[in-house]
């Protein structure tokens, strides 16, 4: 039986062999959420970048730029990192394609490459990756983005409603980690927002960007897509 495993931080990655393994890279709040809605509203692609300079440079090649450092839009580029970027009108985003910087999410994509499979979770698409990475058959390491090295509440809660969603077809006990996502995913029932509430991210959110990015981040299964890194690049899984 295929086993998931759960990496609290991208710190502690090293501790973890990726290979023959999916890799499930979880930033609720808020990168791979805004990246699962950006592939829903119809953005082509999406790739990556650690340095805001070069993510700037892609606007040379047709793409939007979207860029935040501290949950603050950065300056000279198209978007943020709110999800309501790809929704309300205001870039028109089908058929274009992202080139993006985060705080946490990117890094977290490019230090998890080594697995057999990247692909981006959210709860907006918690449905779609338990159904794909049943259909791998594969040992799973959700890997949470954090906060800058730190453990976050709201990454580990995917980890156990994804742990909740793949029992009894995967091993969901053999890691403390596991076991100790989805004793908090329990805890954070019936009301993940309200839960959510003490977090760190959410204080922070709330200071910079509206409280309704939060609510839009902990709606389960709005989109039945999954982001999947192949040949460079973060597209729809066919
Ligand atoms: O934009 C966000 O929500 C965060 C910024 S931070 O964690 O508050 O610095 O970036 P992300 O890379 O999505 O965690």
């Amino acid at each position: 039986m295929p086993t998931l495993d759960i990496c609290f931080s991208p710190e502690l990655l090293p501790l973890f062999d990726l290979r023959g393994r999916v890799a499930v890279v979880v930033d609720i709040l808020r990168a791979t959420s805004s990246m699962v809605t950006a592939l829903a509203a119809g953005v082509t692609h999406i790739v990556p970048f650690s340095e805001l300079a070069a993510c700037r440079l892609m606007a040379a090649q047709g793409y939007l730029t979207a860029a935040e450092r501290d949950g603050v839009q950065a300056a000279g580029v198209d978007l943020g990192n709110s999800p309501f970027g790809y929704l309300d009108g205001g870039v028109a985003v089908q058929g274009r394609a992202v080139a993006i910087t985060t705080t946490n999410g990117t890094r977290a994509i490019e230090l998890s490459l080594a697995a057999d499979a990247v692909i981006l979770g959210a709860f907006l698409n918690l449905g779609a990756v338990a159904d794909f990475v049943r259909r791998q058959n594969k040992d799973v390491v959700v890997v949470c983005a954090g906060w800058k090295g730190n453990f976050c509440l709201e990454d580990t809660l995917f980890g156990g409603a994804l742990a909740q969603r793949l029992q009894p077809d995967f091993d969901t006990t053999g890691s403390d980690a596991t076991l100790a996502a989805l004793d908090l995913w329990h805890a954070a029932q019936p009301d993940v927002a309200a839960y959510l509430l003490k977090s760190a991210h959410v204080r922070r959110l709330n200071n910079l960007e509206s409280h309704q990015d939060m609510a839009f981040c902990v709606k389960l299964d709005a989109y039945n897509l999954v982001p999947i890194w192949q040949q460079g690049r973060l597209v729809a899984a066919e």
